[in-house]
């Protein structure tokens, strides 16, 4: 019998899927989204506004058109600004260890936070966080730490209108609601990427969007 090709660090991806899933249903402050697709998570309340408004003045600082591997600002697939916050601030450093806390997760594997903006008109186009492994940037990102693992995401303020985060594959569409923290397994329970999470910031219709990101991944990021 021919072996199927083998899965980019499934055996990690496998068992931090396992160890996360594990701490956050155990986790009373933690609600999962119901769905058999993806192990989908969200906390209310995660920022308080102070911290919502403070680092909605600093994505202000650091965004520039977002970028993509595959494709340039150009190609309108993901038209938001965008930048990653300074990774030595107090401030930063303290919202970032919480994510981590909450997860469980080596702080090492966690990539730089990112900042998002998105005006009227701005969207991102249905995608899946974690990287296709026949594409070229993938020998630099393999490098680099490896397969992503998990996505954490807070929203920072209230949209006029648009500006979701839909999950097409799931067919769940969650509204903009202020330190709200979203919560996903980019993998399967057997460690394969999952294409059910593909996801989309969706057109903001009124008003602007800010969220921060925080990817993280199998091995130690660098
Ligand atoms: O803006 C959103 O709701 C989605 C953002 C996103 O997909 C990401 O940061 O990976
Ligand atoms: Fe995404």
């Amino acid at each position: 019998m021919p072996k199927a090709p083998a899965i980019p660090d499934q055996d990690a991806l496998r068992r931090i899927g396992g160890q996360v899933t594990k701490r956050l249903d155990d986790d009373p402050g933690v609600y999962r989204i119901d769905t058999d697709k993806a192990d989908l998570f969200a906390v209310g309340d995660f920022l308080t506004p102070a911290e919502c408004q403070r680092l909605c003045l600093m994505i202000d600082e650091v965004a520039r058109p977002s970028s993509l591997h595959e494709q340039g600002y150009e190609s309108g697939f993901r038209t938001s600004y965008s930048g990653d916050l300074d990774p030595h601030n107090s401030f930063v450093m303290g919202i970032s260890r919480r994510i981590d806390d909450l997860l469980g997760l080596n702080p090492a594997t966690g990539e730089a936070i990112q900042g998002q903006r998105y005006l009227p008109g701005q969207e991102f186009k249905p995608h899946n966080d974690w990287f296709y492994t026949s594409e070229g940037y993938w020998p630099l990102e393999r490098k680099r730490g490896g397969q992503r693992s998990w996505t954490a995401m807070a929203f920072l303020n209230e949209v006029e209108e648009g500006g979701h985060t839909h999950f097409t594959e799931i067919g769940v569409s969650i509204e903009p609601k202020p330190g709200v923290l979203l919560i996903w397994n980019n993998a399967d329970r057997d460690g394969a990427p999952n294409e059910l999470t593909k996801h989309a910031g969706t057109p903001v219709g009124k008003g602007v969007k800010y969220i921060i990101t925080k990817w993280y991944r199998t091995r130690r990021w660098r």
